[in-house]
């Protein structure tokens, strides 16, 4: 025999689990709950009590239980066939026999209890129905009309009370003799609609009666009902019936919403939970929340909360969960994860690195290239004369015009040169992020030979990793020595290819032409190896060379097109402003409609003025470019309230730590050369781990602009030597936040580098310069020593402060203020606008148009 669950067996027998417990407690068959299941030993037992029982009860109940009997075969084929307990589901309409039993029981009961209250019921409304079920769940459980007054008092009122328990209480054992026909009654009734027909005709009389009682008492949904759902509906109402009074006992089996008239299911045997199937993939960008992926694997929230807890993941259903936990979450469930980058469409980089694909479409562009070279040496007379010769041959009656870039052609090749010649503008646009220059020229003088301009735009085209031709200018000049200078750029690593490099060397004469056929070939030549290439067909993006307000045209910017084609009316973002391009103007100062790969065009459109070395990049549409444009004007605002995060020494090992530094550059700037060398040849021996020092630039003299420049551009700290910077640098540094470190020690220098890069800088006091003077005559008085008539130019000096002797930029002297007066008198502090004289300890070797810089020490806070 198939075992059986307690709660089952005590509706196949009408009984409640609790009686078949109390029953089975006598037997000593522990059960825990209704729940438990019972072997077939176990229900032979029972059923000797309890079938026995119901046998004994009289006519009634025999009669009963054939009718049952009879019922089952007879009345329900599918019954016939099925396990008692899915007769009545596999009819569609209620949950199992055993329910049914009980429903048809208590209906039964209702019906048997009718005809008797038939009239008192239609009187009591609504009522009925309770007073029915009551004396129903009370005669089914006890079987012995124990009936609560109380509750039926509540439902009915007294008067359906006292008859009710009157037609209960002598009906006894013949209450349940009437309940019987009732069940047998009741799934006729039920059935009846499935079959029609079936064992209506013998049940429909009493079911009528049911019928006719609940008519005219107002269960209203019954009457519309009924054609299609009569056997249902009265099935539920006696369900309802049945469940009111057997809710003490078995709170959780029977919904209570069956008042909407709905079939209920197999409430008492709890289906087998129905999991969703998983996903054999899920995707997620940068986090998850447990809710989230709970959701994304159609899982419980707590099932994932609990796997975590078993990783040791003490989790809530808000946290976000890391990449690596959203991984082995999802390799417990076998589901695979992939994570989507997001891309930050605001950030116009990523358009330039996504160029890099295009493959079939890429074909061949000019080469864009950057004149350089010391002051004097014919900068800008190349620049003209390049363009004298070329541009007008091609546009016959052009007008040059310059917008900071022009093209030549030469042997049906075009070259793009930037017009802004010198380093300056080449490292601000770097600093900036444009990679303009495929190329540089450097020019030097061949009378003048290699001069320290030269040298730093040298360091400029290597950090900016770009090649260089050397263009030897002023050949014509009868002191013209290439030689020379082809030796002096050997030191810094320009190799002429005559002696074994890979440097090409041309002598020009810019301001005769000749040389600049070669020159120009050389620089196709350089172009071709590099082979440059761009895809016209693509929206066009490339770097603003300058951009200006113009009092007629607004905005106006000169933009390089370094990929795609720019067509008039493109939607467009240029750094943080955005627009339509409205017109084009080429080079010569003609209006064009779209402009190709290396091509330099001026352009208005553009809601506000961006600045040298902005990227700017084509949208599909004006919306997007708004949008992208203003976005970005936004974040700019932002980020222009935060600091920059260029490296100091102070972040240096923050930055190291964090990965962000592979190289720390330096530019070294000293005294003399020598000082230079021996310094840069210190500080590159550092050895720390993880971090190389890269020398990017050295110079004798002062700390200059165009060292802050290079700084800036290449994230490097400039470390002076017995040297100070200019006043534009200083302006320049401070703006850029470039860190300058002056030192008067060699082996202070080197220990403070290593100890910034070892995380371990700690200074705890700071220089802090107050003021400058400069020396406007001198005085030499015995026993004092060097007066120094001086006029404060900015800040203040004081007593206390001290000094520094700046001549030409260079400190001479470091020490103590010795004395400070005001005409005769001491004086405490002398500010800016204001004579005074000052004596330095121990020094009188002080001159006319010397600099006193005073300073004091100040502690850190550190944060
Ligand atoms: N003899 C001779 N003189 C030249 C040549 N090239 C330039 N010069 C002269 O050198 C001087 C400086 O020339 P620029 O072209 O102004 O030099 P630059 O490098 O542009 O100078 P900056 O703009 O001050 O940096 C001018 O007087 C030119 O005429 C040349 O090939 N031969």
């Amino acid at each position: 025999m198939t075992k059986i669950r307690v709660h089952e067996y005590a509706k196949r027998v009408n009984k409640s689990s609790k009686e078949v417990i109390t029953e089975l407690s006598k037997m000593n068959v522990s059960v825990s709950n209704h729940m438990s299941t019972l072997d077939g030993d176990t229900v032979k037992r029972l059923d000797h009590v309890f079938v026995a029982n119901v046998n004994s009860g009289g006519n009634n109940k025999s009669s009963n239980q054939q009718t049952n009997r009879q019922n089952r075969p007879t009345g329900q084929g599918s019954q016939k066939s099925g396990r008692p307990e899915n007769a009545n589901s596999s009819s569609g309409q209620s949950n199992g026999n055993g329910q049914t039993a009980q429903r048809s029981e208590s209906g039964q009961r209702r019906d048997g209890n009718r005809p008797s209250n038939n009239g008192q019921q239609r009187s009591g409304g609504n009522q009925r129905n309770t007073n029915q079920q009551r004396p129903a769940g009370q005669q089914r459980q006890s079987g012995q009309g124990q009936q609560r007054p109380g509750n039926q008092g509540q439902n009915n009122g007294g008067q359906q009370r006292q008859n009710n328990n009157g037609q209960q209480r002598p009906a006894g054992q013949g209450g349940q003799g009437q309940q019987r026909p009732g069940q047998g009654q009741q799934r006729p009734n039920n059935q009846g609609q499935q079959r029609p027909g079936g064992q209506g005709g013998q049940q429909r009389p009493s079911g009528q009666g049911q019928q006719g009682q609940q008519r005219p008492n107002g269960q209203g949904g019954q009457g519309q009902q009924r054609p299609g759902g009569q056997g249902q509906q009265r099935g539920n109402q006696q369900r309802s019936n049945t469940q009111r009074p057997n809710q003490n006992q078995r709170p959780n089996q029977f919904n209570k919403n069956n008042k909407k008239g709905k079939p209920q299911k197999q409430q008492h045997t709890p289906a087998p939970k129905v999991e969703k199937e998983l996903p054999s993939k899920i995707t997620f960008t940068e986090s998850l929340s447990v809710g989230e992926l709970a959701k994304k694997l159609g899982r419980e929230p707590s099932e994932i909360i609990k796997k975590l807890f078993m990783l040791g993941v003490m989790a809530t259903i808000n946290q976000e969960l890391d990449k690596d936990a959203i991984e082995l979450i999802c390799a417990d469930y076998g589901v695979e994860v992939e994570e989507e980058i997001k891309i930050d469409v605001t950030d116009l980089e990523v358009y330039f690195e996504q160029n890099e694909e295009d493959g079939a479409d890429l074909s061949e562009r000019p080469p864009v290239v950057t004149i350089m070279g010391h002051v004097d040496h014919g900068k800008t007379t190349l620049l003209d004369s390049i363009r004298q010769t070329k541009v007008t041959e091609g546009e016959a009656g052009g007008i040059t015009q310059h917008i900071g870039a022009y093209q030549v052609v030469d042997n049906g090749k075009k070259i793009t040169f930037l017009d802004t010649p010198g380093h300056a503008a080449f490292t601000t646009m770097r600093a900036r992020g444009a990679k303009v220059t495929d190329l540089t020229i450097l020019v030097v003088a061949a009378d003048d030979g290699v001069m320290p301009q030269t040298v730093e735009a040298i360091n400029h085209a290597k950090a900016a990793e770009v090649p260089i031709i050397v263009a030897v200018n002023k050949m014509d000049k009868p002191t013209a020595n290439p030689d020379r200078v082809m030796q002096e750029l050997t030191e810094h690593g320009l190799v002429p290819e005559d002696w074994g490099g890979d440097t090409i060397f041309v002598p020009v004469s810019a301001l005769k032409g000749e040389g600049i056929d070669t020159l120009l070939e050389m620089i196709l030549l350089v172009a071709e190896v590099a082979e440059l290439k761009a895809n016209p067909k693509r929206r066009a993006m490339g770097s603003v060379i300058e951009a200006q307000l113009d009092k007629g045209r607004g905005s106006v910017a000169t933009l390089l097109v370094q990929d795609g084609t720019l067509h008039i009316g493109d939607p467009i973002v240029v750094g943080n402003t955005f627009g339509r391009v409205r017109a084009m103007v080429n080079d010569i100062g003609r209006r064009v409609k779209e402009a190709g790969p290396s091509t330099p065009v001026e352009i208005t459109g553009l809601n506000d003025v961006p600045q040298a070395g902005d990227r700017f990049v084509v949208f599909e549409d004006e919306k997007t470019a708004r949008q992208i444009g203003e976005s970005r004007s936004s974040a700019a605002a932002v980020e222009n309230r935060t600091e920059k995060s260029r490296v100091t020494l102070d972040n240096l090992f923050e930055q190291m730590k964090q990965g962000e530094m592979k190289d720390l550059n330096i530019i070294v700037k000293a005294d003399v050369q020598g000082t230079v060398e021996a310094m840069a040849a210190s500080l590159m021996k550092i050895d720390v781990e993880g971090v190389n020092v890269k020398i990017i630039h050295t110079g004798a003299g002062a700390i200059n602009e165009s060292d802050i420049s290079l700084a800036a551009a290449s994230n490097a700290i400039v470390v002076g030597f017995n040297v100070r910077p200019d006043v534009n640098a200083k302006r320049a540094a401070e703006a850029e936040g470039v860190d300058i470190r002056l030192h008067r020690v060699i082996y202070k220098v080197i220990e403070e580098i290593e100890a910034a890069m070892k995380g371990m800088l700690d200074p705890e006091f700071e220089e802090k310069v107050i003021g400058q003077a400069e020396v406007r005559e001198t005085f030499k008085v015995s026993k004092v020593g060097t007066i120094a008539g001086s006029y404060v130019t900015e800040g203040k000096i004081t007593r206390d402060s001290g000094v520094r002797v700046i001549r030409d930029g260079i400190v001479i002297f470091e020490g103590e203020l010795d004395t400070l007066k005001r005409f005769k008198d001491d004086a405490k502090e002398v500010a800016r606008g204001y004579e005074c004289g000052i004596t330095i300890k121990n020094f009188n070797d002080i001159k006319e148009g010397d600099i006193i810089e005073a300073y004091v020490m100040e502690e850190i806070k550190r944060a």
